[in-house]
């Protein structure tokens, strides 16, 4: 099986199909410093990362906006003082897709390579 990290997302449009309970139950289990929020009915995938300083976490939060580009999947970004939370839907289906998976796994890779975490 495809590390999620190494999989590529998919075009996602409204007739995607979100991931199953099941699916989401296998998929976490990959991801385990994330976490599944459900907001006005949306499920989302979140996971707040630490930093020394605002510059590092700046740093990261255009790190992370690349892949999102490059991917045309894009998250929402809160960015603070020592904290960057990342959080990943598809809009598109108002839930989780897969690519959701994909890129939270890119994020950590991201992660692991960032200056300043703490
Ligand atoms: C037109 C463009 O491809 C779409 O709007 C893309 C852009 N980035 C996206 N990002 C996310 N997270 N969900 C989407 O449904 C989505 N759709």
């Amino acid at each position: 099986m495809t590390h999620l990290s190494k999989a590529t997302c998919e075009a996602c449009n409204a007739d995607a199909r979100p991931v199953s309970d099941a699916e989401l139950a296998e998929l976490l289990g990959q991801l385990p410093d994330w976490r599944c929020e459900v907001r006005d009915g949306v499920r989302q995938l979140e996971r707040a990362y630490r930093f020394r300083t605002f510059k590092q976490a700046l740093v990261f939060t255009n790190a992370v906006g690349g892949i999102a580009e490059a991917e045309n999947h894009h998250p929402a970004l809160l960015t603070e003082w020592g904290k960057v939370t990342v959080t990943w839907w598809s809009h598109s289906i108002k839930g989780l897709h897969r690519n959701d998976f994909i890129m939270a796994a890119r994020t950590d890779q991201l992660a692991e390579r960032a200056e300043g975490r703490s």
